[in-house]
């Protein structure tokens, strides 16, 4: 059960924003960002997020041996070993806006003996299959790994996060974002498909068919996410999905990232019904995948700057934006007072 945000707080924040020594409505999307923000935090004017806590979940996908990528699976170990060395660009990103950023191998291909054993303390499995084909990893597995995302949101929590962020590191993960998405909105694979970290036409074609080959596979399987999670998903979005279901549970909010961190939070929100208040989209991807699956959410990004990168870099970026949008509204004159 999911308890939805404070609908007092929402009323107040509305009021206060309605009388705010602004024209009606000039601060936009902000002005609704301020009034999410109260409306989770549960208080009127509640103090900006100082406690911003973003996890990296990070997994290889079986079906990017399959030419649905620009790019060799081999990037998804070295990237993790970016994060743990503070180099990628979501740790520049984390460090200028005060987020507290790490990596977890939730299914990586691989081991890091020489990294800190906790970035693979949940690890499920190495890689899964490639889904058009066969099943991506087991319902054990599947539920093993949205049951780590909880632990994993409950370790954030009790380290005082007040907005969690998951971000997704896989070579594939766009492909395994778009099959979710499509399976879970009954929605064609070119609806879709995008080009994810920039294949080209021949590329987008091949990807288009793998879609379409998994969901065929996967229609049958759309009644229990859990189900759906071990037939085209994978450990990372499974865990992801976990953190999210699991952060809204606890009355805790979370800032979306691009396509496949929609798409965990799609899938959260069949988990768990009453995810979506809890959440605000940092930004627009340019996966179709994810305006699908923020549309069905409920959902406006705040940024739309063409980002494509993952690894929670678009919610990071959007930081700033709840924290201006919460100071405004605690912190300006209301039209009565200057008049
Ligand atoms: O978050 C997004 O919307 C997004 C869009 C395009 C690419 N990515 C990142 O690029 C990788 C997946 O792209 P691909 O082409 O290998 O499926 C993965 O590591 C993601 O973090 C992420
Ligand atoms: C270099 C690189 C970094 C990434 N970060 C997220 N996805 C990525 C994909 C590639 C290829």
């Amino acid at each position: 059960m999911i308890t939805p945000p404070s609908q007092d707080a929402r009323t107040a924040a509305r009021d206060r924003l309605a009388a705010l020594a602004i024209p009606t409505g000039a601060l936009g999307r902000l002005g609704e960002l301020a009034v999410w923000w109260s409306s989770v935090r549960g208080e009127a004017t509640p103090a900006p997020p100082s406690h911003v806590r973003a996890v990296v979940f990070a997994g290889d996908h079986g079906v990017a041996a399959h030419g649905v990528s620009a790019y060799p699976s081999a990037v998804t170990g070295a990237m993790v070993r970016a994060f743990a060395s503070g180099v990628a660009g979501t740790s520049v990103l984390a460090r200028q806006h005060d987020v507290h950023l790490r990596v977890l191998d939730l299914g990586v291909d691989g081991d890091f003996p020489d990294l800190d054993p906790a970035i693979g303390a949940y690890k499920i499995r190495r890689g899964t299959e490639p889904f058009h084909l066969a099943d991506a990893m087991t319902l054990d597995e599947a539920r093993r790994a949205v049951e780590a995302g909880a632990a994993i949101a409950a370790e954030e929590i009790a380290a005082g996060a007040d907005l969690l962020i998951g971000g997704d590191m896989g070579i594939g993960d766009t492909t395994t974002a778009a099959v979710l998405t499509a399976a879970v909105l009954g929605l064609p694979a070119v609806e879709v498909v995008g080009r994810g970290t920039g294949i080209d036409d021949e590329g987008l074609r091949v990807k288009t068919e793998v879609i379409d080959t998994a969901l065929r596979r996967a229609q049958d399987r759309t009644a229990d996410p859990i189900d759906l999670l071990s037939a085209i998903g994978s450990p990372d979005i499974a865990a992801q999905a976990g953190f999210i279901s699991a952060a809204a549970q606890a009355g805790v909010p979370v800032l979306l990232d691009g396509a496949i961190a929609t798409a965990a939070a799609l899938v959260a929100e069949r988990l768990t019904p009453g995810v979506a208040p809890w959440l605000a989209a940092g930004h627009r991807s340019t996966e179709g995948a994810q305006w699908h699956a923020l549309k069905d959410l409920g959902l406006e990004p705040l940024l739309d700057l063409g980002m494509r990168l993952g690894e929670g870099s678009g919610a990071v970026t959007a930081v700033p934006l709840v924290r201006s949008a919460a100071l405004l509204l605690s912190d300006m004159a209301l039209l009565s007072e200057i008049l």
